[in-house]
């Protein structure tokens, strides 16, 4: 039987943080949603979560999970909104009902950049030179390759992130090259990490839809902005995030590439002074991406996952040894 055909929507609000970079992205699926149904009428609602602003701590401390997301979720409990664009690294891997990620979208730029006025390498700067960026995943990476550097802190939106750089607090940063890109900021980057140098974060480049599950309607009225590609990697990737327990407060980082039908997914994780760095990888049919998932997050466990996250998050069910945990869904 075919399902019933929607008649197009005639009013969309979309449900977005309110910084340069969320704005940006909210713009573009409101475009993409204009291009689709020019009849329909898409606003924006603008939010600012807690991850926002808090700004004197890493967010990894504050326990981050979903920092950028709740608000946006009451949105669409409410009513106030249809549809909430995010950061898919930053949406989190537990997302559960009444919620639903129903669209992930093309793409880009996975790589983590290099922002700097002195450099376009990180091994050229002088011992305890400070480089900054909060984020445990590339300060492991960082500390494991670069030893004589010094990796400080670093919060706030890209303006903000680039203003401490120019102001000199920072001899280099490390950013994601998807925002500075989609910010027209692409000529601030020197250099490119490679998945070898800085291994990417799960979803790290792409823009996730989240509405509420309920909404037949909007499912099928969003589904052509859904890339397949980009789907089954980030699916892949966040799976063995899930698999750790999809803490932000342990470095872990997910990459998977889709080439000649093959799907090739790394993942790693490391202790935050990058002392221990451990990686693994597998490689499968693209229908596989979830097995492939669990497949890597099972090698990390064994080579030595387990410890990292015992010591990182006493208690953690992916913590404890194989067959005490529950049961992994
Ligand atoms: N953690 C904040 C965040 N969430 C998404 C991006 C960049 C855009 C993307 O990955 O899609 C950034 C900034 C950064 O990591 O430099």
């Amino acid at each position: 039987m075919q399902a019933k055909p929607v008649s197009p929507p005639s009013r969309l609000v979309i449900a977005t943080r309110a910084s340069r970079l969320a704005l940006w992205q909210a713009e573009h699926v409101r475009g993409r949603l204009a291009q689709l149904y020019p009849q329909c009428e898409v606003s924006l609602l603008e939010m600012t979560t807690r991850g926002d602003q808090i700004l004197d701590r890493t967010l990894s401390k504050v326990g981050g999970k979903g920092l950028f997301v709740k608000e946006l979720e009451t949105a669409l409990l409410d009513g106030r909104a249809d549809l909430a664009v995010h950061s898919l690294k930053d949406v989190p891997v537990d997302l559960t009902l009444p919620f639903a990620l129903t669209a992930v979208m093309q793409r880009e730029d996975p790589r983590d950049a290099l922002v700097s006025g002195q450099v376009d390498d990180l091994a050229k700067l002088p011992a305890g030179a400070v480089v900054g960026t909060s984020s445990l995943r590339r300060e492991a990476q960082i500390r494991a390759s670069y030893p004589h550097l010094e990796v400080k802190p670093l919060r706030g939106n890209l303006d903000t992130r680039l203003g401490k750089l120019d102001r000199g607090e920072y001899a280099a940063i490390i950013l994601a090259a998807a925002g500075l890109q989609r910010l027209g900021l692409a000529s601030r980057i020197r250099a490119y990490l490679s998945p070898e140098q800085s291994l990417p974060s799960a979803g790290q480049g792409a823009l996730g839809i989240e509405v509420m599950a309920e909404r037949a309607d909007l499912r099928q009225w969003l589904a052509p902005l859904e890339c397949a590609e980009s789907s089954l990697c980030t699916l892949a990737e966040r799976t063995v995030s899930a698999e750790l327990g999809g803490s932000c407060q342990v470095p872990l980082a997910a990459y998977a590439q889709l080439r000649d039908g093959v799907l090739n997914l790394r993942g790693l994780v490391a202790q935050p002074d990058g002392k221990t760095v451990i990686r693994a990888q597998a490689s499968g049919a693209p229908e596989q991406a979830q097995a492939l998932g669990r497949q890597v997050a099972a090698q990390l466990l064994d080579q030595g996952a387990r410890e990292i996250l015992a010591a990182l998050l006493p208690g953690h069910p992916a913590s404890s040894p194989p067959g005490q945990g529950p049961a992994a869904g």
